[in-house]
């Protein structure tokens, strides 16, 4: 988790000058559609344990601000209530043991006019969490999975030693059998755009393309997965040169502000996904609070386009980059 931020640190960007950015626009294409600036916002799961709007509150800030708000399956306000708020909604989705009721989430996720869905493949079970583990987090009764029916209550026991209440449960939710074929399944049952969450590799990157993925995002899940797991900084130019333009590359997991998402950019990224900064926001001051979350990043992105003689998003990503010692 750590890292991730220092990676960012560590990029340096090499600003070109003279360059006329008095008219500069950080407008741009991302998961299809046209956005005012290249971000979206992370699945988080359970936003009423931050705030009781929750996710309505989150998906209204990310409406306002005119970029996509990807819902978690585990979201503790259901997908047609943030769809209802207006933002553009992605449906993120795990792989579930229940296939009839992974079935049922793409259905709705279509239903309620999702503009794409996105599966997160780097969760077989969730990562040994040792503050979750040594402060006994359990989830408070009221925040369940509101997508998931009676399979998204709490468990009324917890998992044993060495688990917390939400691993054991994913435990018994989530199935760690995913494989490529599984994937090219989930293609073939949908028409909406596919986005895989969670790619390191640029292996597995070229595996997605040839999955039929219309967008892969980058990322460690904010370092809470697998610890020791390369920084995205780090992973991502690798990731765009084996997809060579044929898919959208997301990046999320460290971005923390406007040149973060500039450094993203110059690494070849179409675009960020915004992270723990969008939840703090949400806990501070609600769909505002998130909301000013979401206007400083792209505040700090269109200073820091000028002052790098950037005047629009492709020339964000011909900038030149070098790696120095971190600071984070
Ligand atoms: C509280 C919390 C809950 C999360 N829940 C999910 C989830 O339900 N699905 C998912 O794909 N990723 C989930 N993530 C990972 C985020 O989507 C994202 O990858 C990560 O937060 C990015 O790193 P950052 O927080 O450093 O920006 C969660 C992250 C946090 C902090
Ligand atoms: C059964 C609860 C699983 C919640 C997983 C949410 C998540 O991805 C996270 O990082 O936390």
């Amino acid at each position: 988790m750590r890292e991730n931020g220092r990676a960012f640190d560590r990029i340096r960007l090499l600003p070109r000058v003279a360059v006329d950015v008095a008219g500069r626009t950080a407008r741009t294409r991302l998961l299809g559609l046209p956005v005012p600036v290249p971000l979206a916002v992370a699945p988080m799961a359970y936003q009423t344990w931050l705030h009781p709007d929750g996710e309505v509150a989150a998906a209204s800030a990310a409406a306002v601000a005119g970029v996509p708000f990807v819902v978690s399956m585990m979201a503790s306000r259901t997908v047609e209530e943030v769809a209802a708020t207006g933002a553009a909604t992605v449906m993120q989705l795990y792989w579930l043991r229940d296939r009839g009721l992974f079935r049922e989430l793409v259905g709705r996720a279509e239903a309620a006019g999702c503009v794409a869905l996105m599966l997160t493949v780097d969760v077989p079970l969730l990562g040994r969490r040792l503050r979750d583990l040594r402060g006994g987090l359990v989830r408070p009764a009221n925040v369940v999975a509101a997508n998931l029916g009676r399979a998204g209550g709490g468990l009324d026991a917890v998992g044993g030693a060495g688990t917390s209440e939400v691993a054991a449960h994913t435990g018994v939710l989530f199935d760690p059998s995913l494989s490529w074929a599984d994937v090219a399944w989930i293609r073939s049952v949908t028409r909406l755009p596919l986005v895989l969450k969670g790619i390191l590799d640029p292996d597995d990157a070229a595996l997605a393309v040839a999955a039929g993925v219309d967008t892969v995002v980058v990322s460690n899940h904010g370092g809470r997965q697998l610890d020791g797991a390369v920084a995205t900084a780090v992973a991502l130019p690798a990731v765009v040169d084996a997809v060579d333009g044929r898919c959208e590359v997301l990046v999320d997991s460290g971005v923390r502000g406007g040149v973060d998402v500039l450094k993203a950019l110059a690494l070849g990224a179409t675009g960020v996904l915004v992270g723990r900064p969008l939840l703090w926001g949400l806990a501070a001051g609600g769909a505002a609070g998130a909301a000013r979350v979401l206007d400083l990043i792209g505040e700090e992105l269109h200073e820091a386009m000028a002052l790098a003689g950037c005047p629009d998003v492709d020339s964000a990503r011909r900038l030149r980059t070098s790696v120095a010692g971190g600071d984070r």
